[in-house]
């Protein structure tokens, strides 16, 4: 779940892009780049300060940037991706993963094609190139319409820019009127955070390519029939407290998952303790409906980013980003509550922590169900075998994060909460194997 950006007629697009990618690093910390005006490039692994630096400032008034959660090829991969075509010079940025890439690469391959990287994204590149038309526009919507899923793009040609979204919706895309022109952003979020009004902002919709081009004024092209299946895991971990889907703000919908949690489970205990950051918002929903204080029992070092998204070390990075409070938690019954459970690196690795610091008991309560499917729409956890629920049943899941008890919220419970707050036409394939495509 990178996060991707764009900017059409903006002064210092750089800058611009800069801003919009630091509001988007939780979706990617392995690598940032920026393509401007001329097609010059700034890109490096690291995080966006450290990439993006003062010193190597573009001048340009057009753009688009990328931050980097690898899902498919090498871990030192770099977007955007740029390359010369007959139809004009392109560069992309891409969240999402291609689902059919092996075939479609081996495809481009036999009839000769060649490939520059190991990314999916670079099959975006080659449907443009080989479309049966000369003009680029008519190229991308003919690419479009023939790679299903999943995609939210951004896309900078020599005459336009264009953001795009694949038919589901699996991955979100936002733009917005900006100064003289226009940004896209993959959360509102980044968006708001530059100073675009709420009211200005909107979703790029599942199924089309907006363009925008010298006109100034966007032009919106359907390339395929809406039929949306939004990433459910982005309102429950990916996206940023303060973003919203569908009208719906995220860290309402952590709140109403951790409400639910409480109304099945009916667990109490001294004090909550959230496993920061994302299971801060659900930890509060829990506590409001029980009635049971939440307490600082885990700090968090700020200097520390995510420890899902990295592609090793996670269990190194978890163990220096949160440490517990003993005075705190000497003596008590505490219930840990965390968005969710994948690897199970987390967890674990906390349980241990709280109990070493002297909690007595320690109750773990999770806000959305048992993860037991693995996703191929730009999480990486494309292997089932990765994710701890599919290898334990519910007793040893409990014994393994070393937990007095371990409770879920339920599938039901996780749909009608979506439903409830008007979200419907979700994905929620990893909880029950029920995939868009
Ligand atoms: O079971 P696991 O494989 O460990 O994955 C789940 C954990 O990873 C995420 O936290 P992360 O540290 O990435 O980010 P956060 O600070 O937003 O909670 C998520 O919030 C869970 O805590
Ligand atoms: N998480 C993502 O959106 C990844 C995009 C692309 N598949 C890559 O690996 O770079
Ligand atoms: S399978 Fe899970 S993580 Fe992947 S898109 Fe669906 S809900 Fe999101
Ligand atoms: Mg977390």
């Amino acid at each position: 779940m990178c996060g991707i950006a764009g900017v059409w007629n903006v002064d210092n697009a750089y800058n611009v892009i800069h801003d919009l990618l630091l509001s988007l690093q939780h979706r990617g910390q392995q690598a940032a780049g920026v393509v401007v005006n001329g097609f010059k490039t700034v890109k490096g692994e690291g995080l966006v300060e450290s990439v993006l630096t003062d010193e190597r400032f573009l001048e340009g008034n057009r753009g688009i940037g990328h931050v980097r959660y690898s899902t498919y090829g090498s871990l030192d991969e770099i977007q955007p991706i740029t390359a010369y075509t007959l139809k004009g010079r392109i560069s992309v940025a891409h969240n999402g993963n291609i689902v059919d890439a092996n075939e479609k690469r081996k495809f481009i391959m036999e009839s000769g094609g060649i490939f520059s990287t190991t990314l999916d994204t670079e099959i975006i590149i080659h449907y443009f190139s080989i479309a049966p038309y000369t003009n680029p526009r008519e190229s991308l919507q003919w690419a479009m319409s023939r790679i299903k899923a999943a995609y939210s793009l951004v896309i900078l040609h020599d005459s336009f820019l264009a953001a795009a979204r694949d038919q589901f919706g699996i991955r979100p895309l936002f733009y917005s009127k900006y100064e003289n022109g226009y940004i896209v952003a993959s959360e509102d979020s980044a968006l708001r955070s530059i100073g675009c009004k709420c009211e200005e902002i909107q979703e790029v919709e599942p199924g089309t390519i907006i363009f925008f081009t010298d006109s100034n004024k966007p032009e919106i092209v359907k390339f395929s029939r809406r039929q949306d299946r939004f990433c459910s895991f982005e309102f429950v971990y990916f996206a940023r407290p303060d973003s919203n889907f569908y009208g719906v703000n995220t860290h309402e919908v952590r709140k109403m998952l951790g409400r639910k949690l409480y109304e099945e489970n009916r667990v109490q205990a001294d004090f909550i303790v959230p496993v920061l950051d994302s299971g801060f918002s659900g930890s509060l929903g829990y506590s409001q409906v029980s009635g049971i204080p939440i307490e600082y029992g885990l700090i968090r070092n700020h200097y520390i980013g995510r420890s899902f998204i990295m592609p090793k070390n996670r269990q190194e990075i978890v163990r220096r980003k949160l440490s517990p409070l003993p005075s705190v938690l000497e003596g008590k019954e505490i219930i840990l509550i965390d968005d969710s459970i994948v690897r199970g690196t987390t967890m674990k690795i906390i349980v241990d922590m709280v109990r070493e610091a002297g909690a007595k008991k320690v109750y773990v309560g999770i806000h959305s169900p048992a993860v037991i499917g693995s996703c191929n729409y730009g999480i990486d956890t494309s292997r089932r075998s990765e994710l701890i629920a599919t290898r334990n049943d519910a007793e040893k899941l409990r014994e393994y994060v070393g937990a007095d008890k371990l409770f879920y919220l339920s599938v039901d419970g996780y749909k009608e909460v979506f439903e409830g707050c008007g979200v419907n036409g979700i994905c929620m394939g990893c909880f029950n194997l029920d995939y868009p495509v």
